[in-house]
């Protein structure tokens, strides 16, 4: 077995020399950073929150791009240290709305270089690169009046640099076979596998690396945001995210071809937001041109300004010496430029789950709760969430072949129901199996990106097993591959909400009914707890905290989006639901896995609507409501005290879980802010009392 990485060494000798990041570094940042505070006034039954922030940079996200692109401010940018903002490039004046379908092909490619340009500006140049479109390597794409006309228009003006004489070539919105070739072509370790996908390597990071994670403190963002302990949001100075996005810019410049793609996300049109990400490698595009929503040629036409721009230039490291910079890897996020910068991490995932962060800042704004959730249909139009930190199974329990599924990661949930923020699934595929999961089975096939994962060097026969290159090994495919997905992928309002744990301690029911206090505590616990690693002898689960099922994505205080939840759920008569996918019969070490059959007749029974039906007894410590029986599943198992051998062990260990519990939740009941500053005895007592 091999994986594309050995290949790069020595394809018949394979050596492996990666060093392995493990998907763990997610989970660790939880540990590193608690999360803390609540805040808001939560009585229940008063639960039209109402939090107002300030709009100033939602403002500028709505306002004509005109008023955006002063040049003026680049030379405050050269004078160091000047607190004056510098003016976004990324939009270019005129062109929204410009690209109207009468204007002549001529015009608008015209007008697509100048906004490729302008994306791709240096900051010490006035204008933008000469770019011109089409790969280098194939001469004719260049004809010699294209390159006049474009030169002509673009005349460097200051600063002349060899970089500003040669020409940048963009691929502009490849296609999965392009991208395929240049992918084969230019990039070590590419390869396709036996069912037509094409395996890739991200390099040293095969996880992502929120640690490295900066957003820029400004005047707006400085009130806006969740800043401080426990929260995801480092900062960085506005100077600090030049700095960084003239080196990737610099870098991109530097290359012979730069990967350009435009889409959108979030299906609801209303609240559409185009993308633009500009890479260097086949694999980044591809894998975005299957995770984003993909244009229709007439719309990729009348794309017109981006709303929001990525750089990636994961290859090349950040400067270590620059101001914030911890590591050699920097994600730095610029909500007033509208602007993402990625530097010295290949993982796809920072890309996906960094535009997610910017939606978590956006759709709050518009009255549109974010959420971290898989979701999925029934025929009958009955909507489910699936919350749940990374490993618990939001893409594996969403992808059912029974239900309709409208995302397996990112949503919106507005007025009018809930909406995908994607194009497309993610899905972990470590142990993948065909009986198990045979939906993400047969989607591995031509056009997924494959990551990090090792295979056979003749037959190219995936080794889903092999852990070798790192334990999260991914597939990332159009949604469109799913057979039962629900194209567009939006649908109504939600009639469960599920909340995913895999508690590794195995002492959480696999199944319990949440009251809307419990579903409030849990989602703002974010609890689960794996196993801390793949190395022999490592017996004691992790506990993580991550507020929100996603503390490492959300950019305002969790109370924010828990008070949306809670207002929702109220609204449209949710039930919640607690779900442990984790171990039953002893902690890791002693007890096993939940087995994912009897977690799918679980969640088959919260869908039908039967579970509500069901006979309840409530448990000690939890206070959770735990069915007695549940089709399809031994009755035994619904109390995880009958399934430990050693009772006493049991109940040592609940106690250990609830003490976590408790001590993680202490941070935001001392947290006062908000008008009354306090958390209502409600959430309060629906945490665990022992
Ligand atoms: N009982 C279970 N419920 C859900 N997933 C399970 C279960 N047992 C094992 N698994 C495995 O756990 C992993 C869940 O990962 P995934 O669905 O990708 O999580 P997420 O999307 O939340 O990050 C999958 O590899 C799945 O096969
Ligand atoms: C891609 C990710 O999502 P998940 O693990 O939740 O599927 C991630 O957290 O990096
Ligand atoms: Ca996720
Ligand atoms: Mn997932």
């Amino acid at each position: 077995m091999i994986s594309s990485h050995d290949t790069i060494v020595n394809y018949k000798r394979p050596i492996k020399m990666y060093t392995v990041i493990d998907g763990a570094a997610a989970n660790k940042f939880a540990h590193d950073a608690p999360f803390i505070s609540i805040s808001f006034p939560f009585s229940l039954s008063l639960f039209l929150l109402h939090f107002r922030f300030k709009l100033a940079i939602s403002e500028r996200w709505q306002e004509t791009e005109a008023d955006t692109r002063t040049e003026s401010s680049v030379s405050g940018m050269e004078r160091h240290g000047t607190k004056k903002k510098s003016a976004p490039t990324t939009p270019i004046k005129g062109t929204q709305g410009a690209f109207a379908p009468t204007i002549s092909d001529e015009e608008r490619q015209k007008q697509q270089l100048q906004s490729i340009s302008a994306s791709l500006a240096s900051l010490t140049r006035e204008t933008g690169p000469k770019v011109v479109k089409g790969d280098p390597a194939r001469k004719s794409e260049t004809p010699k009046h294209v390159a006049h006309a474009h030169e002509h228009h673009f005349t460097p003006t200051i600063s002349v640099s060899d970089s500003s004489l040669k020409f940048t070539h963009f691929l502009y919105n490849l296609s999965p076979a392009e991208l395929y070739e240049q992918a084969i072509k230019y990039e070590k370790g590419s390869f396709i596998t036996e069912t037509g996908a094409l395996a890739t390597l991200s390099g040293a990071k095969t996880g992502r690396s929120p640690r490295d994670k900066r957003v820029v403190r400004d005047e707006t963002t400085e009130d806006d945001l969740w800043w401080g302990k426990g929260s995801p949001n480092i900062e960085m100075d506005e100077h600090t995210f030049m700095v960084n996005r003239e080196r990737a810019v610099d870098y991109l410049n530097s290359l012979d071809k730069v990967y350009v793609n435009d889409q959108f996300l979030n299906w609801d049109q209303e609240n559409r937001i185009k993308v633009r990400i500009v890479s260097a490698r086949a694999y980044h595009s591809l894998f975005m041109h299957n995770m984003c929503i993909r244009p229709t040629p007439e719309e990729l036409e009348n794309f017109g300004t981006p709303d929001f721009t990525i750089y990636n230039a994961g290859q090349f490291p950040c400067n270590r010496y620059t101001h914030y910079m911890t590591s050699s890897t920097s994600i730095d996020l610029n909500l007033a430029r509208r602007e993402m910068v990625i530097l010295g991490t290949q993982y796809a995932g920072e890309m996906k789950k960094g535009l997610f962060s910017v939606m978590h800042y956006l759709m709050p704004k518009r009255q549109i709760l974010s959420l971290h959730s898989g979701c999925n249909m029934g025929k009958d139009g009955d909507v489910a969430l699936f919350f749940g930190l990374s490993g618990t199974g939001k893409t594996t329990l969403s992808t059912d072949h029974n239900r309709l599924l409208i995302g397996d990661d990112e949503h919106c949930w507005s007025e009018n129901g809930v909406s995908n923020i994607e194009g497309g699934c993610y899905a972990k595929c470590i142990d993948l199996s065909r009986e198990k999961e045979p939906d993400i089975w047969n989607a591995i096939k031509f056009g997924t990106v494959l990551e990090n994962v090792v295979f056979d060097e003749h037959t190219r026969e995936v080794d889903y097993s092999d852990k070798s290159v790192t334990e999260n090994t991914r597939a990332a495919y159009p949604i469109e591959y799913i057979p039962n997905a629900k194209i567009p992928c939006v649908g109504p309002h939600p009639k469960n909400v599920i909340l995913l744990a895999c508690d590794a301690f195995g002492v959480l029911p696999p199944v319990s009914k949440l009251s809307l206090a419990q579903t409030m505590y849990h989602f703002i616990s974010g609890y689960t707890a794996l196993v801390a690693g793949t190395e022999e002898g490592v017996k004691e689960p992790q506990a993580t905290f991550s507020a929100c099922f996603g503390a490492a994505f959300i950019m305002l205080h969790p109370t924010k989006y828990a008070a949306m939840l809670a207002e929702k759920m109220l609204k449209h008569g949710a039930t919640g639901w607690l779900v442990n996918t984790g171990w039953s019969g002893g902690s890791y070490g002693s007890g096993n896995r939940i087995k994912l059959p009897y977690t799918r007749k679980i969640i088959d029974a919260i869908h039908s609507g039967s579970l509500l039906e069901a006979n309840y007894k409530k448990t000690k410590v939890f206070g959770l409501e735990i069915p007695t029986e549940v089709e399809g599943v031994p009755s035994e198992i619904l109390e995880p005290m009958n399934t430990w051998a050693d009772k006493n062990a049991y109940n040592a260990t609940l106690l250990k879980l609830a003490g976590l519990f408790k001590k993680n939740f202490e941070t935001f009941t001392n947290y006062k802010i908000g008008k009354d500053g306090k958390l209502t005895e409600e959430i309060l007592a629906a945490g665990p009392i022992f």
